[in-house]
C-alpha cells in the first residue's frame, strides 16, 4: 500500500508559504491507519527499539503514539501544550515551522532511567522533538529513539536530534 497517496497536500496552511501535509486522509482510511501503525511496529522491532514507555506529543502525535504503545506493550505518556496536565509539570518552549509554543510533561510520568521512544506524526524542523528530548532529560529518561510517520527532509529536523536513532515511514 502506498501511504503517501493517502496524504493530502494543502497549500498555504496554516499560513502563507507552508505546504501542509494533511494526515486526516491517511488516518481516515481503515487500511491506511492500520498499515501505518503496523509499519511503525515492524520498524521499531527490527531496529530493536522496544521501550518501557512511548511519549506522544499533543495532538497529532497522540494518534500514532497510543496504538504503537499498545502494540509494543509499552505505557503511553502524553506531552501536552501548556496548562493541560493536572499534576506538577516540567515545561520547555520551542520553535516550529509556523510559530512558537511550549510543551509540558508530568514530573512523575516515568521511573528514572526507563527506556522511552518519542513518537509524533511528522518531523519538520525538529523543534517539537528537540523540546521533547529536553523534557525527557529533566525526568531522567533513557531516550532509545524517535519514530515519525512523515519526515520533511529539507527542514533537517534530524540535525536537532543527534545520536538518537530515528525511524520515519514517508519522506518528502
Ligand atoms: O518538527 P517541527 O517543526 O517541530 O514540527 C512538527 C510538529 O508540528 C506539528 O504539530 P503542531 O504544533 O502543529 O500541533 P498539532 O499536533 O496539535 O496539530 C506536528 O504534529 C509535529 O508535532
Ligand atoms: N508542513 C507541515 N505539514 C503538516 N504538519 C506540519 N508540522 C510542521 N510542519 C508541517
Amino acid at each position: 500500500m502506498e501511504l503517501k497517496s493517502l496524504i493530502r497536500d494543502i497549500t498555504d496552511f496554516p499560513q502563507p508559504g507552508i505546504l501542509f501535509r494533511d494526515i486526516t486522509t491517511l488516518i481516515g482510511n481503515p487500511q491506511g491507519l492500520r498499515h501505518t501503525i503496523d509499519l511503525l511496529d515492524e520498524k521499531c522491532r527490527s531496529a530493536n527499539l522496544i521501550p518501557d514507555y512511548i511519549v506522544g506529543m499533543e495532538s497529532r502525535g497522540f494518534i500514532f503514539a497510543t496504538p504503537l504503545a499498545y502494540q509494543l506493550n509499552a505505557g503511553f505518556v502524553p506531552i501536552r501544550k501548556p496548562g493541560k496536565l493536572p499534576a506538577p509539570v516540567y515545561s520547555v518552549s520551542y520553535d516550529l515551522e509556523y510559530g512558537t509554543d511550549s510543551l509540558e510533561i508530568h514530573q512523575d510520568a516515568i521511573a528514572p532511567q526507563s527506556k522511552v521512544l518519542i513518537v509524533d506524526d511528522l518531523l519538520a524542523t525538529g523543534g517539537t522533538a528537540q523540546a521533547t528530548v529536553e523534557l525527557l532529560h529533566k525526568i531522567e529518561a533513557q531516550i532509545i529513539g524517535c519514530a515519525f510517520a512523515i519526515e520533511l527532509i529539507a527542514l533537517k529536523g534530524r540535525e536537532k536530534l543527534p545520536n538518537i536513532p530515528i525511524i520515519s515511514l514517508i519522506e518528502y
